[in-house]
């Protein structure tokens, strides 16, 4: 991801490198326009010109020259009513008046001196980082024990011991991502936990809260939601349930990294689209050559296509209609984003594929709103379909397709791949001594946990009940091994509470690589097979499947 200043710093030279190559668009328009004096308006040439108009109309405003986009449509407009009328009339006149004063125009704009700073203004931006939480809890022991089992989850935890040291730092303009309070019924400390909720910074910014009590009672929790509360967890603590509830409220929080591919034969302009939605924090690729589309859907998997409609080789609208013939992306969105504002050829493009119509140009935070809306509502539905209820991991068929998928990539591009069987032990005993509720429980924080410390990169899948396969791209085995270990490591030091008591579980894990020269369609059979010696030898170990004979290591 892009730091601020790297993206400002990228803006700003695509829009020099455009101010760069308009002195060669002038000089193309000239000549048109030199053409249609000496020769009068012929049928092909007016074609060639409303064609250059178009592309211009499009990047102009792109790169901050807005006026340039509003004269060269009126410019388009006679141009096209021109070709409609199919003979010469008066408007010929108006129309080399227009595109004199339009040169002019481009002339000007090649020397200005582009304050670039205004395109990257309203960029929103996003920061690729750890939750930040703020913990208030006088218990020195108990918020110990909390930030020790959070940091696990890879939450980064801030601690105060009262009150008032945490609205000193809401109104030092410091900002969480969500508050977990400590919250005593006396009156002295009900105000202290109203004023940081209802009165500081906070409460507009719309932080989180959690509040963590000793006390239930329906007084009790009325009082937490009138502070804004959207959990309330009893002591003593159930972390792993806490981590949950977490998971829940932060994520309606969190940017989303949707993926976007940019369909664009002009390179700058698609550059231009890439690095605007990468500073929101959208991982987006560019494709300028249409005849890689199914290529680059099945190896970048997008959430959204975003397609230019004039493209030289295919159209844009054509290559909408070539993704539908594919059952796989038939719900795929696919968004036109183009100059062309004739409401015909937008239905027309429309009935072929595309699900909606940008029109160029369009200011940076209007496309980053509406990629945004349309990639979370392909995203929602295609979770509802992809996601386990009850851990959000991908089911069972997901996790095999994306395993193909990885395997296809891992050697197109010559790199490593390791898969990992995971399963839960004695899960039976943990269902029979605490209840099949605990035992979801337990699932839960198992994904939680393996969602937190493995990469975005990594797939996670729930194979079967307490069997779990998670896929490694570009990771050899023995860094796929210690990840596992390490997360075994923290996996059997979380203590959760039911009734009888607390209690503890370990897993155990099969590890394999095509680093181990495994072929990769055997994988998933080899981690099985390293999963049934882990349970073999006694569980809570993670065992690597090395064919006899590999000593690579
Ligand atoms: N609570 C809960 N339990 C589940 C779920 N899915 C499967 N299980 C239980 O998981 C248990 C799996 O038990 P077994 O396959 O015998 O294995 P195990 O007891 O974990 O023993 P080892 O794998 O040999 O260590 C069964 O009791 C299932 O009912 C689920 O979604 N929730």
């Amino acid at each position: 991801m892009l730091s601020d200043p790297a993206i400002a710093e990228l803006l700003q030279n695509l829009a020099k490198l455009y101010v760069q190559r308009l002195p060669e668009e002038t000089r193309l328009l000239e000549r048109l326009t030199q053409e249609l004096i000496d020769s009068g308006p012929e049928l092909a040439q007016l074609e060639t010109l409303r064609h250059q108009l178009h592309g211009i109309a499009g990047s102009a405003g792109t790169f901050g020259f807005q006026e340039i986009t509003d004269q060269t449509r009126t410019v388009e407009q006679q141009v096209r009513a021109l070709i409609k009328a199919g003979h010469p009339t008066d408007a010929t006149q108006v129309l080399v008046q227009s595109l004199l004063q339009l040169i002019e125009q481009l002339k000007q704009a090649a020397f200005a001196d582009m304050a670039t700073d205004s395109l990257v203004a309203d960029v929103p931006r996003y920061h690729a980082r750890q939750p930040l939480l703020w913990l208030v809890e006088d218990d020195a022991l108990q918020a110990a024990e909390i930030i020790g089992v959070l940091e696990q989850f890879g939450y980064v935890i801030r601690w105060f011991e009262a009150f008032t040291d945490a609205e000193q730092a809401a109104a030092a303009d410091e900002r969480p991502d969500g508050l977990i309070l400590d919250l005593v019924f006396t009156r002295e400390r009900i105000n202290a936990a109203e004023r940081l909720t209802r009165h500081s910074p906070l409460v507009r910014l719309g932080v989180p809260v959690i509040f963590i009590s000793a006390t239930d009672s329906f007084q009790a929790r009325l009082t937490a939601v009138r502070m804004g509360a959207l959990g309330y967890m009893l002591k003593p603590l159930d972390i792993p349930r806490l981590v949950d509830r977490l998971e829940a409220v932060l994520e309606q929080d969190r940017p989303v990294a949707y993926r976007v591919l940019i369909v664009e034969d002009d390179l700058l302009q698609g550059q231009h689209y890439a690095a605007v939605l990468s500073a929101s924090g959208m991982v987006v690729e560019t494709l300028n050559e249409p005849t890689q589309i199914m290529d680059r859907l099945s190896d970048f998997r997008p959430d959204l296509v975003l397609m230019d409609i004039h493209m030289p080789e295919c159209s844009g609208a054509d290559l909408a209609g070539l993704i539908r013939t594919y059952d796989e992306w038939l719900s795929l969105p696919v968004i036109y984003l183009s100059a062309e504002t004739d409401l015909d050829q937008q239905l027309m493009a429309m009935g072929r594929g595309g699900d909606d119509f940008i029109t160029k140009p369009i200011s940076d935070t209007r496309l980053v709103a509406s990629v945004r809306v349309r990639a979370a509502r392909f995203r929602k539905l295609d979770s509802l379909m992809a996601r386990d209820g009850l851990t959000g991991l991908l089911k069972h068929s997901r996790i095999k397709e994306a395993l193909e998928v990885e395997i296809a990539r891992a050697e197109r591009n010559a790199i490593p791949l390791s898969v990992v069987m995971l399963d839960l032990d004695h899960f039976k005993q943990v269902n029979d001594t605490y209840g099949h509720a605990a035992g979801d429980q337990v699932i839960r924080a198992m994904a939680h946990m393996l969602r937190q410390r493995l990469r975005k990169s990594d797939l996670i899948g729930r194979y079967g009940g307490e069997e779990f396969i998670i896929i490694l791209p570009d990771t050899t085995a023995q860094v796929a091994t210690r990840v596992i270990e390490e997360t075994l490591e923290r996996f059997k030091a979380l203590r959760f509470t039911a009734d009888p008591g607390e209690f503890q579980v370990t897993f155990s894990a099969g590890v394999a690589s095509t680093a181990d020269q495994i072929l990769p369609a055997s994988l998933l059979n080899m981690a099985d097979k390293a999963l049934y010696q882990a349970k073999s030898a006694g569980r809570s170990r993670v065992q690597r499947f090395i064919p006899e004979g590999n000593t690579n290591d």
